[in-house]
């Protein structure tokens, strides 16, 4: 399965994330009321560090996202609120990256509000519900996804940890769709630095 290491500030920590598990993406969190939140004093140094870099963005405007995936080099950028399919398709066409629509969960999972993003993005994310918009360290239902209508890949977020590998790694047998996971909270020393021997232990545990 595929592993996306996001809520990355530190750089030391960044260098030791890329040097000891090259993960498939490292998300950088442009969410200003976040406490992982990445001020644009550190573009110049991130951008140079080799690694697909993703962007996330709570309801930020065009030229906004459009600057820090210049800035940072971003390979993808991540619409974790309520972005339109309009919205997601000018990124998608006029920036040319990679892009993750977010869908939060709360009790159900209604499909049909999916359907429109299918063509205007690379993968959706699923992440719990919370008013923070995210970075929340809590799971949800899992079994919702085992309802997964469509082709289209998906990573899974949202209180992830080393405990839950088992079910996950079940989960992923059970619905191919499920390519990768996204990890954040659950790996953190302090707000945006990771454990990177836990990081590297749940790689380990991932990779086929
Ligand atoms: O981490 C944050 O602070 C954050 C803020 C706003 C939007 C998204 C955020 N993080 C994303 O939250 C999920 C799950 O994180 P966790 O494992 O529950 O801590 C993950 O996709 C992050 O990209």
């Amino acid at each position: 399965m595929k592993l996306k290491v996001c809520g990355m500030r530190h750089l030391n920590n960044i260098q030791d994330l890329v040097t000891k598990v090259y993960p498939d993406w490292m998300g950088l969190i442009f969410y200003p009321k976040s406490s992982r939140y990445v001020p644009e004093e550190l573009a110049e140094s991130i951008s140079q560090i080799q690694v697909r870099k993703v962007g996330v963005f709570v309801d930020s405007n065009f030229a906004e996202i459009k600057s820090r995936i210049k800035s940072f080099g971003l390979s993808t950028v991540q619409l974790h609120g309520g972005e339109t399919v309009d919205f997601v398709k000018q990124i998608k066409e006029e920036t040319g990256v990679e892009v993750f629509k977010v869908f939060s969960v709360k009790q159900q999972l209604d499909w049909s509000k999916m359907e429109d993003y299918v063509s205007n993005v690379d993968y959706f994310l699923f992440d719990t519900f919370t008013t923070a918009h995210g970075g929340s360290g809590k799971t949800f239902d899992w079994n919702l996804l085992k309802e997964y209508p469509f082709t289209k890949p998906f990573l899974l977020s949202g209180g992830l940890d080393n405990t839950h590998m088992e079910r996950l790694l079940e989960l992923h047998s059970q619905i191919p769709q499920m390519v990768g996971l996204d990890i954040n909270s659950k790996y953190e020393v302090s707000p945006a630095l990771k454990d990177i021997e836990k990081v590297y232990e749940l790689k380990s545990r991932i990779s086929n």
